[in-house]
């Protein structure tokens, strides 16, 4: 039997709604499988932590986190209690810096038995590497005055370390894909960075003269996601670009309710992260209509990523099973509750196994 330790942090808002929902599927996949046990310690970091203890963590969370295979979060932060960079930089940013969570994987496709809201949406299957460690999102900067006289000045980071290994992880992606590798820039606007960015895009590139490379402004790229997605393989994108895309690539998908993500150490020195693009939603918590799949299909990437892909894929299938039959949440137009949606995908992955 394969023991894996999984730290759980639901979070915050639905975060604690389909964490559990995950885990259910989760446990049954490692049934099916037989010889894979996970061991999971839930840990209750959140905003109302925070209340209680004015940090959303303790001091030694990371150290605590260290000795886990990996960790399974569901979403942070509740603007109403706590203002959202400090409930994300402290709990949600502090653990992807702390590991080294350098890459954060975000596919989106179209799935069987969805309708994307686009009204030709062709068969798109793309994948976007966010660069997930630095960029737009740094704590270099500061306020200075008051008043009219107010400046906030905010800088972005880009590490030619961290800039080359966001890439190198995309092209090694594509080739295992369809060999197409688009760079997210906007070397128009953006002075010093982007062109930054360009440069070493086409230094790695000439490691690898199989694929095929095309640099999109991300306005454009963001247009091209609506108009015509298929054309898209990998995306790499800086931080920000990466963050704001994968919440199109969810709407394209039907719902940002069902993407998943990983912020992976591929390094594997530390454990990685695997939460889904979604946040804690809080116009919708505590209703048990939320989506459980953006978290059910993140436990299928901590799967393949812990090397059990074939139960990963009977998970997706599983997932589109359902779809298929219409058990669909609100956010996809339909009518069933979260709970339900995850008994069928259950049932479903017997059938399959
Ligand atoms: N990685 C994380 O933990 C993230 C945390 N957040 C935090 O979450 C809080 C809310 O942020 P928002 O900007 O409202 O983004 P959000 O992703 O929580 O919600 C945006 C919209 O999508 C809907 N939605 C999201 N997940 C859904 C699901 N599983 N099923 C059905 N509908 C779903 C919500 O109801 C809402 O209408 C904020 O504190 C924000 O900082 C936001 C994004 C990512
Ligand atoms: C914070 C956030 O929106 C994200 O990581 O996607
Ligand atoms: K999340
Ligand atoms: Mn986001």
């Amino acid at each position: 039997m394969n023991k894996y330790e999984i730290a759980v942090i639901p979070g915050d808002g639905i975060g604690n709604e389909v964490v559990p929902e995950a885990m259910r599927v989760l446990e049954a996949a490692a049934e099916i499988h037989g010889g894979l046990s996970l061991q999971w310690s839930q840990f209750s970091w959140n905003c109302e932590y925070y209340l209680k203890h004015g940090q959303m963590m303790p001091d030694d969370g990371i150290d605590t986190l260290r000795s886990f295979n990996q960790i399974f979060l569901g979403a942070v932060g509740m603007p109403g209690l706590v203002p959202d960079h400090i409930s994300l930089w402290g709990l949600l940013i502090k653990i992807r810096r702390g590991f080294q969570q350098s890459i954060n994987v975000r596919p989106a496709k179209l799935l069987r038995g969805l309708e994307s809201p686009l009204k030709n949406p062709k068969d798109f299957d793309l994948i976007v590497v966010r660069e997930n460690s630095e960029g737009e999102y740094s704590e270099v900067g500061g306020r200075i005055h008051q008043g009219s006289d107010q400046i906030a000045i905010q800088n972005a980071v880009f590490t030619r370390k961290s800039t080359e290994r966001a890439m190198r992880y995309a092209f090694d992606l594509a080739a295992e894909r369809r060999g197409h590798v688009t760079s997210a820039t906007k070397s128009n606007g953006i002075s010093h960075s982007m062109p930054f960015w360009d440069e070493v895009f086409k230094e790695v590139a000439v490691d690898y003269p199989e694929m095929n490379t095309t640099s999109t402004h991300i306005d454009a790229l963001a247009a091209f996601f609506v108009m015509k997605p298929h054309i898209f393989d990998v995306i790499v994108a800086s931080n920000l670009f990466g963050d704001i895309l994968t919440d199109l690539g969810g709407a394209i998908m039907g719902s940002i309710g069902i993407a998943p993500a990983a912020n992976l150490n591929i390094e594997r020195k530390y454990p990685s992260m695997f939460e889904p693009v979604h946040g804690s939603a809080p116009d919708i918590m505590g209703q048990g209509v939320a989506n459980p799949i953006g978290q059910i299909w993140t436990g299928k990437m901590m799967l393949d990523f812990m090397g059990y892909r074939e139960l990963g894929e009977l998970i997706l299938g599983a997932i589109e099973d359902t779809l298929q039959a219409g058990v669909r949440t609100p956010d996809l137009g339909g009518r069933a509750k979260m709970m339900e949606v995850t008994d069928t995908i259950i049932a479903n992955l017997k059938k399959r196994a």
